[in-house]
Parts: C-alpha cells; sequence; structure tokens
C-alpha cells in the first residue's frame, strides 16, 4: 500500500481564501497582534509568516518585536495595551518566551476574547467542557485534516502521542467532542508500539524526528504528523532538511493516508490562526 498523502498545504490555502472572503464581507477589518520576545530564529521565520498571511487575507497585522532582556512587566503592560485596543481582535505572544519570562502569567494576562492560540485556562476549560471557545490552531487544523479525509470519526480507535496543552490535550479533547475512542500516550506510555498498533488514527506530537516507526502502524492507519524537526545540515547542505515525529518514508507504505513534513499541519496552523482571529472579530462585534 502507498498511502494518500493529505495535503495541507493545499487545504490552508482554502481556509484562508474562504477567511479572506468572510473579512472582505465583514464591513470590519480583523486585527491580528503577534508579539515575539528575543531572536529565535525559528520563531522568526513563523512570526514572519503569520504576518504575511495575515496581511494578505486582508487584516490588519502588527508585530511587535521585543529584545529578549524585556521584562515581565514591560511584556504585560503590552498585552494590557493590546487587551485594551479596539483595533486588536488578536493576540498572539509566540511560545516559547526567553528564560526568565513566566509563560503562564502571560496567558493569563490576555483578554479570552482576544486568545487567538486558545491557551488561556478559561478557554481551555471551556473547551474541555464543550463550550464554545478559540480552539488552539494546531489541534484544530489537525481535526480538520481528518474530517476531511475520514468523514465521521465516531468510534474511531485515536491515539495523541504527546500531551502538551498547546497539542496533545487539547487534540485530545477535540477527537472526544467528534466522538473518537482516544488514547493518551506519553514517555511513560507502557509498550508504544502494542498500543500504537490499535489505532485507526495516529496524532504524533513529541517532537522528536522518526519517533513513530511503520511497525507500530495498523495496515490502513490515517497518520498526522505534528513534528516540526529540523535535522543538522548534511554536508554541503546549508540548511538541516525539516522532517515530522513519523519515519515518513516506511510509514508511508503501512498507513493509508498522512500528513508530509513540510506541507502538512504546518500551514493549518496558521490558517486556523487566520480563522480564530475573524471569529474573535465576529464575535466582539456581536
Ligand atoms: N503562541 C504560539 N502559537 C503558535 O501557534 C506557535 C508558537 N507559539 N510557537 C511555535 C509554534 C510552531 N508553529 C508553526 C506554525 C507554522 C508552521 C509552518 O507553516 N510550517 C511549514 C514549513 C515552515 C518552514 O519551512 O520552516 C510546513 O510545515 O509546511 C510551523 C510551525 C506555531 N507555533
Amino acid at each position: 500500500m502507498t498511502a494518500h498523502l493529505i495535503d495541507g498545504k493545499a487545504f490552508a490555502a482554502g481556509v484562508r481564501a474562504r477567511v479572506a472572503e468572510r473579512a472582505q464581507a465583514l464591513g470590519v477589518t480583523p486585527g491580528l497582534a503577534v508579539v515575539l520576545v528575543g531572536e529565535d530564529p525559528a520563531s522568526q521565520v513563523y512570526v514572519g509568516s503569520k504576518e504575511r498571511e495575515a496581511r494578505a487575507a486582508g487584516f490588519h497585522s502588527v508585530v511587535h518585536r521585543l529584545p529578549a532582556t524585556t521584562s515581565q512587566a514591560e511584556l504585560l503592560a503590552l498585552i494590557q495595551a493590546l487587551n485594551g485596543d479596539p483595533a486588536i481582535h488578536g493576540i498572539l505572544v509566540q511560545l516559547p518566551l526567553p528564560a526568565g519570562l513566566d509563560e503562564d502569567a502571560v496567558i493569563l494576562a490576555i483578554d479570552p476574547a482576544k486568545d487567538v492560540d486558545g491557551f488561556h485556562p478559561v478557554n481551555v476549560g471551556r473547551l474541555a467542557l464543550g463550550q464554545p471557545a478559540p480552539v488552539p490552531c494546531t489541534p484544530r487544523g489537525c481535526l480538520m485534516l481528518l474530517k476531511d479525509h475520514l468523514g465521521d470519526l465516531s468510534g474511531r480507535e485515536a491515539l495523541v502521542i504527546g500531551r502538551s496543552a498547546i497539542v496533545g490535550k487539547p487534540m485530545a479533547m477535540l477527537l472526544l467532542g467528534a466522538n473518537a475512542t482516544v488514547t493518551i500516550a506519553h514517555s511513560r506510555t507502557k509498550d508504544l508500539p502494542a498500543v500504537c498498533r490499535r489505532a485507526d488514527i495516529v496524532v504524533a506530537a513529541v517532537g522528536r524526528p522518526h519517533f513513530v516507526k511503520a511497525d507500530w502502524l495498523k495496515p490502513g492507519a490515517v497518520v498526522i504528523d505534528v513534528g516540526i524537526n529540523r535535522l543538522d545540515p548534511a554536508p554541503g547542505e546549508a540548511k538541516g532538511r525539516l522532517v515530522g515525529d513519523v519515519d515518513f518514508e516506511a510509514a508511508r507504505r503501512v498507513a493509508s493516508a498522512i500528513t508530509p513534513v513540510p506541507g502538512g499541519v504546518g500551514p493549518m496552523t496558521i490558517a486556523c490562526l487566520l480563522d480564530n482571529t475573524l471569529e474573535a472579530c465576529l464575535a466582539a462585534r456581536a
């Protein structure tokens, strides 16, 4: 079997086009503020893409680039200002923050109505309760791809590998909300290969290159690879290759469908950020 490639890049372009269309019809310009503290090169690339794609969708897009020496008080003051700015409907503070800054306190300071990452405890609670709330962008993008490919997820065995607050936990909540039977595996899980072989759906979000092996997969499983791992450059290469958390070349011979890296989940994350910002703008108007 050779797996169908789930084209997240194309799907994300469609999501962005619909967002741009709805934004145009709105009569209010959705505003997104991204806050980047420090000079992490990967974060700079992601923030650049968010800014560019927000502009392309017709949004008011501002990026606050702050030095790594920014104090907690300065960062909190910026968030308060953005909370009070009527032109801004969505606030995203790029994570991880440099050492010395308290991420939990920063997330707590964001107005939950402007929390387009869905990381504020109020929004995490709403998701757990099944109440409407902004949903974290990466798991939301994964669920869109799964529903588009499989249709109804009811009763399917879904395995989420990884229990982070950003991906693993909200992914499990979304799958549960879609009536899948959900298992969350992590570093203490016993016999992960055996647990994995039961799954119809595998979402890999561990942050280790090629962690999930082909012989862990049930033949025909649908595999969503959330990993974005930059390998060391091979001789003669300027930049290392980007790979996921799944041993892609081997897994595509066992799975029925799989997301590539790049071009899978990553573009969906940004598309969902724009959609969450549009939704926040709509809610602010109502
Ligand atoms: N508050 C916060 N919210 C985030 O959503 C957030 C964050 N912090 N910190 C970092 C991670 C990472 N992230 C990605 C977004 C897009 C791609 C993406 O578009 N990737 C492309 C390739 C990009 C490349 O070539 O480097 C792809 O997979 O095809 C990847 C990763 C959002 N994050």
